[in-house]
């Protein structure tokens, strides 16, 4: 549904986004990761249309995205002007006007799931509950493509765990493909079916979570040891204590044994481990 050709942005000299191939088809959650700067916003624009690519092609559904052309089946939560002067109510009516079939129900109810009061004006609220209200028409969109850009930025650990089980219900109520940009990848991952990691605008790795996972372990032991059983291997990071060492490895598992010991491995770890490394797919 989402293909992504060749495609390149320039801002003067910075590369955003370099030669990015990527097709994105299937209705699950994607969760898109990269450090500050790494393009993950111009990224989601250039598939909602709202960031013209330098070079290359963005379609969606088969039609070619730009500005003059956005796709009406996605739905891009971004940051919303801060001195809107509606009530929180009135914000939700004219997401209901602008998208066919827009969840007014599902709305309401994450409304008082998120304690919001609806003739609150939006201007009026914290950064943290005005993020939840945009996160609430996003996730009550009924469109084929939704993309959130950091929506739990703001939210504390309650309000985060709510919006991924409402991430969920929003799946589950209406499949879609759904991209989530977020720095909190082991939170996102108990929900998301797969990662795309973008780094200095490059694409670096796209996985199924779960075969991340497996894929990711270190090794420990004599260095020796362990230089001999991580012979071959993709090795993303190295620390070196006096005779010991350990590897951090993505590739295909090996047993422990009583020279070699193997531990599982955080994503988050794993993802600062890679981007000071390489990885060769
Ligand atoms: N409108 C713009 N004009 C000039 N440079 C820009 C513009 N938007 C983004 N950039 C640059 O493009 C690069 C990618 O920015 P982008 O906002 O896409 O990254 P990001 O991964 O979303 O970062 P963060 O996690 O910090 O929000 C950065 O170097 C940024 O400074």
């Amino acid at each position: 549904m989402i293909q992504l050709i060749n495609l390149s942005k320039k801002y003067g000299k910075t590369n955003a986004l370099n030669n990015i191939n990527l097709d994105i088809n299937e209705n699950k959650i994607y969760c898109l990761l990269g450090e500050n700067g790494a393009g993950k916003t111009t990224f989601l624009r250039t598939i909602s249309g709202l960031t013209q690519a330098t070079e290359g092609e963005v379609l969606v559904n088969g039609l070619k995205v730009n500005k003059l052309s956005m796709p009406d089946i996605v739905c891009f939560v971004e940051e919303r002007e801060n001195h809107i002067n509606l009530k929180i109510k009135d914000l939700i009516s004219l997401a209901a006007d602008f998208q066919d079939g827009f969840d007014t129900e599902f709305a309401d109810d994450m409304i008082k799931k998120f304690n919001l009061n609806p003739d609150k004006k939006f201007k009026k609220l914290s950064f943290g509950m005005k993020t939840m209200v945009n996160t609430i028409i996003g996730l009550a969109s009924t469109n084929k493509i939704v993309l959130f850009d950091e929506p739990v930025l703001g939210f504390d650990v309650i309000m985060r765990n709510k919006f991924y089980s409402l991430l969920e219900e929003s799946i589950a109520r209406h499949p879609k493909i759904i991209i989530v940009s977020t720095h909190l990848i082991d939170e996102i991952a108990k929900i998301a079916e797969e990662i795309i990691i973008i780094h200095k605008g490059e694409l670096l790795l796209r996985s199924n979570i779960i075969d991340l996972q497996d894929k990711c372990y270190s090794v420990t032991g004599i260095a020796s040891d362990v230089d001999e059983a991580v012979k071959g291997k993709n090795i993303i990071n190295v620390h070196d204590i006096g005779k010991f060492k350990t590897v951090n490895v993505y590739d295909t598992r090996i047993e422990e044994n009583d020279r070699i010991q193997i531990s599982n491995e955080g994503l988050q770890d794993f993802f600062a481990n890679l981007i000071g490394g390489e990885i060769n797919e």
